[in-house]
């Protein structure tokens, strides 16, 4: 489950050998034998000409080398046919890797020195990497570097010790040549470069060989990342994947999300993303939308609530005062901001106000809303009465009117159709408020209840065009933010290039996490899931089909719905991520390729 770099190895390594006792050969036996026990059960599976398997042994001069040939004598014990291949001359071998050299030699196992194009590959049914482990450091020389590409053209199957050779095990970087393995046995934990792209690819099927290191020692250590399976979803975060429900409970009990999505021309953003919501089992769902949007989506997803917010008629975001979006918050447990919102001048002072109001922190500028707001009495109105404050035209006006009408805010709403004639004729808040009463003004100003919000796509542009990110209030608990990032949008909140993000999602996602106390999901190919705690997930599910326009989308849906749901938002997040690709592994499994999936058909399989 944990995923440690080659330095934290090493100190487990050192700990058990040198606090717990157990001599570094007793680990290095146990190394072997799995070793040797992967590549038994892979031989079972082979098409052996008649006799026994044929095991070729590739051995490096580290430890990795002496792994190599604990399994070269387990394999041999076991009936397989085995030689050993040294990359260097044995002489070269020190340590433990010495012992078990000179053990080799007596129990009478051919091995010979390699020379390059010496190696008849078609005398092997299989191979065993054993040339480099965690100890590389770089590319790999010679002769290493020709055993290696002379390996993965022969086609054989490779069953590689640790990791295969050439992989940077903390990156997941691949060296040119790196073993294409078939099978990794990882030797007592998961090596991060097994998790992460494009590691993940030439390691095969990955498992991980107990050898006498505790597991606990992880936790000693302080490692704090992981391999998010389905073992790491009900063991570390405790999670049924089955999501069981109480019987007596009611669509009350699981939360409401309010979705703000969506503009001209990418209304569907926000389509995906409320019916995502709904699938991952809010109770409520209510989709913000400029107006304008309003009367086209209507019935698209008849099980979510629509709330048209008054644009002006131009079906964006631009003339959405935030304090509106921020009022149709109250009542509501959770935010999904960004899919489809498009961008606008203005915008992240624009999405700072959201952010603050969220935070439960009434801004000066709500102040002036507010009194307008009070017009509608109390808050889902609120939402209606800022509009109507900021409102220009009766037509804007009347639509927030319906928002307040739509929240059942019917004293509200009859207020706001007041207000918005006030409105017409003055075009100010100050004007559309005098005739506030006392008591609904007070309501107004009260600090909104904060709540969790999800930020994708072009909130995430707008966050990283805000200089004074850092300034913002920061979040109450109960109330976090998950920010959902690909590459592109990280490498811009971070202020540097994609590559450089890509070179170590882990550190990318985890330093902007603690940074700035949110929690960031660096979507792509092993998505990767930090806390401000600096605790990392590694996601192992999902596949190259839902890089598919909307994919995203559905995945802020699945997050925003669980945070609604009452999830602590480290559960929210992993688990929404999780379950995300697991869905879409489901949906490519029916098709009958992964390339014909589309974004709505993940939601259709969560
Ligand atoms: N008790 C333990 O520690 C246990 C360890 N275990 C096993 O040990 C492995 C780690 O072993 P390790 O530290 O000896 O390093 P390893 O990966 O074998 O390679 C180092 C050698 O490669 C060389 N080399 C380096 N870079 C190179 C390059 N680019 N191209 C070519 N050569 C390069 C380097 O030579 P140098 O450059 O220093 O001259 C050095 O000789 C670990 O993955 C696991 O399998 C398990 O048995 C459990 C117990
Ligand atoms: N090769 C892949 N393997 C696994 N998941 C992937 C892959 N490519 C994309 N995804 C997932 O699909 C989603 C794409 O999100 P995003 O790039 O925001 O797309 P969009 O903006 O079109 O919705 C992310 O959750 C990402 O992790
Ligand atoms: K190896």
């Amino acid at each position: 489950m944990h995923l440690v770099t080659a330095e934290e190895m090493r100190r487990l390594d050192r700990h058990t050998i040198d606090t717990i006792g157990l001599p570094a050969l007793v680990l290095m036996e146990n190394a072997g034998r799995a070793i040797a026990e992967a590549a038994l059960a892979l031989s079972a599976q082979l098409e052996l000409r008649g006799g026994p398997a044929r095991w070729l042994v590739l051995a490096g001069k580290g430890n990795n080398g002496g792994d190599g040939l604990v399994a070269a004598r387990h394999l041999c014990e076991a009936g397989a046919e085995t030689a050993v291949v040294y990359a260097e001359p044995p002489e070269r071998l020190t340590g433990d890797a010495a012992v078990q050299r000179d053990a080799l030699a007596r129990f009478g196992i051919a091995a010979s020195v390699c020379a390059p194009g010496a190696i008849d590959w078609r005398a092997y049914d299989g191979v065993i990497d054993a040339l480099l482990g965690t100890g590389t450091r770089g590319a790999p020389r010679e002769p290493y570097a020709s055993l290696i590409r002379e390996a993965n053209a022969s086609g054989l199957p490779i069953v590689a010790a640790d990791i295969p050779s050439g992989l940077d095990a903390d990156t997941g970087a691949v060296h040119e040549p790196c073993i294409r393995a078939d099978r990794t046995v990882a030797l007592a934990f998961r090596k991060r470069g097994l998790a992460l792209h494009p590691g993940r690819e030439v390691a095969g099927d990955v498992s991980v060989a107990p050898i006498g290191i505790p597991a606990w020692l992880a936790e000693t250590y302080g490692v704090r990342a992981f391999h998010l399976d389905e073992a790491a979803v009900r063991k570390r975060l405790g999670i049924d994947p089955s999501l069981p429900r109480r019987t007596d409970t009611h669509k009350g009990t699981y939360g409401h999300v309010l979705v703000a999505a969506g503009s001209l021309p990418m209304a569907g953003a926000g389509l995906l993303c409320v019916r995502a919501a709904l699938r991952a089992g809010c109770g409520l769902a209510t989709w913000a939308v400029p107006a304008r949007l309003a009367e086209p989506l209507l019935g698209r997803v008849p099980e979510a609530m629509l709330a048209p917010l008054a644009d002006g008629g131009r079906g964006d975001w631009a003339a959405v005062p935030a304090e509106a979006l921020a009022a149709l918050c109250t009542g509501r447990s959770a935010l999904v901001l960004g899919p489809g919102l498009g961008r606008f001048e203005g915008d992240s002072a624009w999405l700072r106000r959201v952010w603050e109001a969220t935070a439960g922190v009434v801004p000066p500028v709500a102040a002036d809303a507010g009194t307008a707001a009070a017009q509608a009495g109390d808050t889902p109105g609120a939402a209606a009465a800022a509009h109507a404050a900021a409102a220009t035209t009766t037509a804007d006006a009347a639509c927030a009117a319906s928002v307040a009408a739509q929240a059942g805010d019917t004293i509200g709403a009859a207020a706001i159709t007041h207000a918005a004639a006030a409105t017409a004729r003055a075009t100010t808040a100050a004007d559309a408020a005098s005739a506030a009463s006392a008591p609904a003004r007070a309501a107004a100003n009260r600090s909104p209840k904060p709540l969790p919000l999800v930020l994708d796509a072009d909130a995430l542009n707008m966050l990283a065009d805000a200089d004074d990110f850092a300034g913002w209030v920061k979040r109450p608990a109960g109330a976090p933010a998950v920010l959902t990032p690909h590459p592109g949008e990280m490498a811009r909140l971070l202020r540097c290039t994609v590559p450089e993000v890509q070179r170590d999602r882990i550190g990318a996602a985890r330093s902007y996490a603690e940074k700035h106390g949110v929690y960031v999901v660096l979507k792509g190919a092993g998505t990767v899931i930090a806390t401000p705690a600096g605790i990392a997930y590694v996601n192992s599910t999902g596949n190259a089909g839902m890089a598919t326009g909307g994919s995203g989308d559905v995945l802020a849906g699945i997050i925003g719905s669980l945070l609604a749901q009452g999830w602590d938002a480290e559960k929210a997040a992993a688990f929404g991520v999780w379950w995300h690709g697991r869905a879409g592994d489901r949906a490519a499994e029916a098709r009958m390729t992964t390339a014909s999936l589309m974004a709505g058909d993940i939601a259709d399989y969560l």
